[in-house]
């Protein structure tokens, strides 16, 4: 790259938001042909992704990759399959660009309602995982946002293969090319310029760990939708049907242990303790979850239970790694997931309705359960179609973000000449 980082994503940023004009005001049956299109391309360009995905692949077992996050790599056919199911399912969804709702007169004579518009040019930054790149692009363009997308620098060259399909199909319905584009450098400069462009870019989307969240909330000077870390928990409460918590509590560490909405810490009132973890223990060391716990949760499980550390409470590990503890009630389980936790997904197994209804009411997650696994805090699990991610924060969207989150309203105002006295 002959121009600065700083030059080549103010370029970026100026395009997008001249694209961002044109794709705001797109009509629906245009934005979906070039959804179709882009799914399209990539059926037709199997063998081009397949080989970029590879080089990315052979970069990272090089070096030294951990094979969970070589797994995020890879672009299986498989994985190429559910990225062209998905473009064509977000080109099914509705389209909320342009809904006018609750029009009513004013004592003045004037009509007020409110109108659902784009946010604008959207910023995403996220981890080496290629298909997020097709979900955010897809996302973003039905909700008649432009995109500047910077995934992670292991995925480079699948994302630019990618790239290469959705800009096959925004020409085939005739939109602008910068309506969607991947940052081609792997340079974090790329991000650091990206979250200072207020003039250009509306929001930025960070989905990632803590040294990103960290970096994004000291430089940003965007407003930021953060789409954080998952220290979930699962607290089995005494009044815990015991088979519904052991197959919450198995599923919820062990259907995936990397995404953010797999549990991290098991937590176990003393009065059931007994009986609940011997048998979680078993089918946890069955499928080699490395067990760390509190003292009680030693004694009773045995020695080979690492003991847990102050950090164990506070960590995700993204790995067969679960920490355990024995509380003493519910007042201690709220304690620990507010204090401990991050604010992603939280579940309650109790039969217990008053219990129930004190765990969601108290715990300040963004998705609190009852009887469920935290894996379904998902936005295809919850009806929304698609996400961009799981928003952790608390303003304009929290929770799984599908279109509606990259949406805002504006009012609108009806007169027929009316003037304020
Ligand atoms: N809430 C949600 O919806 C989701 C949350 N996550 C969370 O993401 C994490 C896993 O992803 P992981 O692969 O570790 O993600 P990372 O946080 O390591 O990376 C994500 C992206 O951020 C960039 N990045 C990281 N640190 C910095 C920095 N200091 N300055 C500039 N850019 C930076 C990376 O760039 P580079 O390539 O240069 O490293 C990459 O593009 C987990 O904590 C998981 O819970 C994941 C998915 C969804
Ligand atoms: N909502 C998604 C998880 C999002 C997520 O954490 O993604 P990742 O960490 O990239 O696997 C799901 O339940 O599959």
């Amino acid at each position: 790259m002959t121009e600065s980082v700083l030059d080549y994503m103010t370029r970026l940023g100026r395009a997008a938001r001249q694209a961002s004009r044109v794709i705001a005001r797109a009509t629906t049956a245009q934005k979906n042909r070039a959804l179709l299109a882009a799914a399209d391309a990539l059926d037709a360009a199997r063998p081009e992704l397949a080989a970029a995905n590879e080089q990315d692949l052979a970069n990272g077992r090089a070096n030294g990759l951990e094979p969970a996050l070589l797994d995020r790599l890879a672009l299986t056919p498989a994985r190429i399959d559910e990225m062209i199911e998905g473009l064509r399912q977000v080109a099914k969804l509705p389209d909320p660009i342009g809904e006018i709702r609750d029009m009513r007169y004013l004592p003045s004579g004037i009509q007020v309602g409110k109108m659902r518009v784009p946010l604008g040019v959207i910023g995403i930054i996220y981890e080496s995982r290629p298909n997020v790149t097709i979900d955010a692009a897809a996302l973003c363009l039905k909700s008649g946002n432009a995109t500047i997308l910077r995934g992670g620098s292991e995925a480079i060259h699948s994302n630019r293969a990618i790239a290469t399909c959705i800009q096959q199909g925004l020409a085939a319905a005739e939109l602008p090319a910068h309506v969607v584009q991947v940052v081609e450098t792997t340079d974090r400069a790329a991000v650091g310029a990206l979250i200072t462009m207020p003039e250009f870019v509306d929001v930025i989307v960070p989905r990632g760990g803590k040294s990103l969240i960290e970096r994004v909330s000291r430089d940003a000077r965007v407003p930021v939708i953060k789409h954080l870390d998952g220290v979930c928990h699962v607290f089995i409460d005494v009044a815990a049907d015991l088979d519904k918590a052991i197959r919450i509590a198995d599923n919820a560490k062990t259907q995936r242990y990397a995404p953010c909405n797999t549990m991290e810490t098991l937590l176990v009132h003393g009065a059931i303790a007994e009986r609940v973890l011997p048998p979680l223990a078993a089918i946890y060391r069955d499928k080699g979850v490395e067990l760390r716990g509190c003292e009680q949760t030693r004694s009773i499980l045995g020695a080979d239970v690492l003991e847990a550390t102050e950090e164990d409470w506070r960590t995700e590990y993204t790995a067969p790694i679960l920490s355990i503890r024995v509380v003493d009630g519910l007042e201690q389980a709220i304690e620990h997931i507010n204090t401990y936790g991050s604010h992603h997904t939280d579940s309650i197994v109790t039969e217990n309705f008053t219990d129930a209804r004190r765990f969601l009411n108290e715990v300040d997650s963004s998705s609190v359960m009852v009887n469920a696994s935290t894996r379904f805090a998902d936005g295809f699990e919850y009806g929304l179609g698609a996400e961009i991610g799981i928003s952790t924060d608390k303003l304009h969207a929290r929770g799984p973000v599908g279109l509606e989150g990259l949406t805002s309203e504006k009012y609108v105002v009806f007169g027929d000449g009316h003037v304020r006295t």
